[in-house]
């Protein structure tokens, strides 16, 4: 069973087919990121998996179940959806420890989670002073409190600086590599992600669009190289020669394709001319999301 399991599902709202016929699972142990442009359909499918909206077809089962249907919600899931409708006035602690009361859950679990987030210092201020990074650690505090081996967390990396979105990637990677949670997490921006994930799912228009293991979609031996050197007309031949297919383009530089750099490398060498640019172009991956990201804005 899988820990997460959406099939067919389908959502509309009036006119709009917000999620529409999409099925993937999220196993244990790995994190899934869930990739789409803005109003693609991501957060529709969290809230069916959550029971806040109810599907018009399809099912979206948590352990094999209906969120609604779980018994100790908090202790099966951990969710995030939004990280900005907390009480301004109440202090970290007391939010969390709200939580752990109306869950049934000790009320130490509320200082460990602060702690497992990296807000136990500022446990005790109002949240109405919190930095959005703040607010989500918050929110993903409230996520842990009941020691979940499932989480859903809808783009937990907004409003995030660098360095918190680098502790986000370490903190996810830890709850699923380490404590073998199942971790569902979405995002429309892809570079948030994609050092994290380990498997991908890319949704437009409320359609899946493609979907696979990170390792299959950035898989780069097929994506071409880029080359640029002071002598193209010497150099573009020499590399047809060595078998590669070459492309002059626009800008000067020369699109590469049957040929790894290292091969490139040694034709610069042997025709001695001077290289000022070698690298690969976009993964499958990057292209299919920065052609859905242009398609839509
Ligand atoms: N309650 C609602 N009533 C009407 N339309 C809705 C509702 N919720 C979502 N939609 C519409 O459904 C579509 C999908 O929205 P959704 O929020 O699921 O996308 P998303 O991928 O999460 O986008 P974002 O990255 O902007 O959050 C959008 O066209 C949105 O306007």
């Amino acid at each position: 069973m899988s820990a997460i399991e959406i099939s067919q599902l389908a959502k509309s709202f009036g006119p709009v087919k917000a999620v529409d016929g999409v099925s993937f699972t999220v196993e244990a142990g790995t994190i899934t990121g869930y990739l789409g442009p803005n109003g693609a359909g991501k957060t529709t499918t969290l809230r069916c998996l959550l029971g806040l909206v109810t599907a018009d077809a399809g099912t979206a089962l948590v352990n094999g179940v209906p969120y609604p249907q779980l018994k100790q919600p908090l202790a099966a899931v951990g969710a995030v959806l939004e990280a900005t409708n907390f009480h301004p006035g109440r202090t970290a602690i007391n939010h969390l420890r709200i939580l752990c009361t109306a869950a049934g859950l000790p009320q130490q679990r509320a200082a460990e989670a602060l702690e497992q987030v990296g807000l136990a210092d500022v446990a005790s201020k109002r949240v109405s002073g919190f930095s959005m990074g703040m607010r989500q650690r918050l929110g993903l505090a409230g996520a842990l409190i009941g020691h979940p081996e499932v989480f859903i967390l809808d783009e937990p990396a907004n409003g995030l600086d660098p360095s918190g979105i680098q502790w986000l990637r370490g903190f996810l990677k830890h709850l699923a590599h380490e404590r073998g949670a199942a971790v569902l997490v979405s995002s429309h921006v892809l570079a948030e992600v994609e050092q994290t994930v380990d498997n991908v799912v890319i949704i437009a228009k409320g359609r899946l669009v493609r979907q696979g293991t990170l390792a299959e979609l950035t898989r780069n031996g097929d994506a071409p190289l880029r080359v640029r050197s002071l002598d193209p007309q010497t150099l573009g031949p020499a590399l047809e020669r060595a078998g590669g297919a070459v492309e002059p383009l626009d800008d000067g530089a020369l699109r590469v394709r049957g040929l790894a750099a290292e091969r490139v490398g040694e034709v610069v060498l042997a025709e001695q001319v001077v290289l000022t640019e070698l690298v690969q172009e976009r993964t499958d991956l990057q292209r299919v999301f920065l052609e859905l990201t242009e398609e839509t804005s």
